[in-house]
């Protein structure tokens, strides 16, 4: 079955999340059921940019060409790579290869194929995003996945968005939950720019955290690739 393919690129590093630093390559799927105000990939799903439909082989032979040997970890991102039924056999694909698969999704789709994703990192969008979260969908979803290979991640522009995030973790307390330094200059080419207002956010974004016994145990994260390669594509 075929799967949508914006891009593939690395071998880079994972820049956000529950396994943040870790080298890995990307394959970028198009479409997405949401249009989140300040989404940093508007490109896989307004009509930007040129997917190619791929069977899962054919992925596994352009990460080999890309990445050769310097890779054994996947991170598959979208747009929303669970709208793709196919994408379960790329990760079995994967798998015979040896590789880890990580998947970056909203939350808001199940695929039984999620089941054996190494790590799965649910990012429900917060108030500033314009998009509304159908928390029975998220629960049923929380409720069929394996709690160790799934973390929650909250991209943060407002305290609005911070008591979103607030009640999330209450409502799934034992998911590993983290906080996201949101980008807001998703088009600046001004790289010193953009770094000095993403750590300003960074450590605003700390001392909310800081205050708040909700988030005792959560961690604050900023866009690692962000900081490094300001709004380049294809890192
Ligand atoms: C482009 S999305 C693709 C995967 C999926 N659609 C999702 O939103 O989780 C990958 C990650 O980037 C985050 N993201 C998107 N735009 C952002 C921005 N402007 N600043 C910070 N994080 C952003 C999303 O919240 C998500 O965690
Ligand atoms: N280096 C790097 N890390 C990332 N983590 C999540 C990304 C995404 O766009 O889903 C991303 C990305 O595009 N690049
Ligand atoms: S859900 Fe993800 S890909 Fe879709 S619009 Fe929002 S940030 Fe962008
Ligand atoms: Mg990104």
């Amino acid at each position: 079955m075929k799967i949508p393919v914006m891009e593939i690129f690395g071998p880079t590093i994972q820049g956000e999340g529950m396994v943040m630093g870790q080298k890995t390559m990307f394959v970028r799927t198009a479409g997405c059921d949401y249009s989140c105000s300040w989404c940093d990939s508007k490109f896989t799903w307004d009509g930007t940019g040129k997917s190619t439909a791929m069977q899962p082989e054919e992925i596994i032979q352009e990460l080999k060409r890309s990445g050769q040997q310097f890779f054994s970890h996947v991170t598959i991102s979208g747009g929303n790579p669970v709208l793709h039924k196919g994408i379960g056999e790329l990760i079995r694909l994967c798998h015979v290869q040896g590789w880890k698969v990580a998947v970056e999704t909203q939350g808001s789709f199940w695929q039984d194929w999620l089941l054996a994703v190494d790590d799965i990192t649910l990012s429900p969008k917060p108030p500033s995003s314009g998009m509304k979260t159908d928390f029975n969908k998220l629960d049923a979803i929380m409720g069929k996945l394996d709690e160790a290979n799934a973390s929650l991640k909250i991209v943060i522009f407002d305290e609005t968005d911070f008591t979103f995030a607030e009640q999330l973790h209450m409502r799934y307390p034992s998911v590993p939950f983290f906080l996201q330094v949101g980008n807001s200059d998703t088009a600046t080419t001004d790289d010193a720019h953009l770094v000095s207002v993403l750590l300003r956010q960074y450590e605003w974004l700390i001392d909310l955290t800081a205050c708040s016994s909700v988030m005792n145990d959560a961690k604050v994260l900023p866009q690692l690739h962000a900081l490094v390669w300001g709004n380049k594509r294809g890192v």
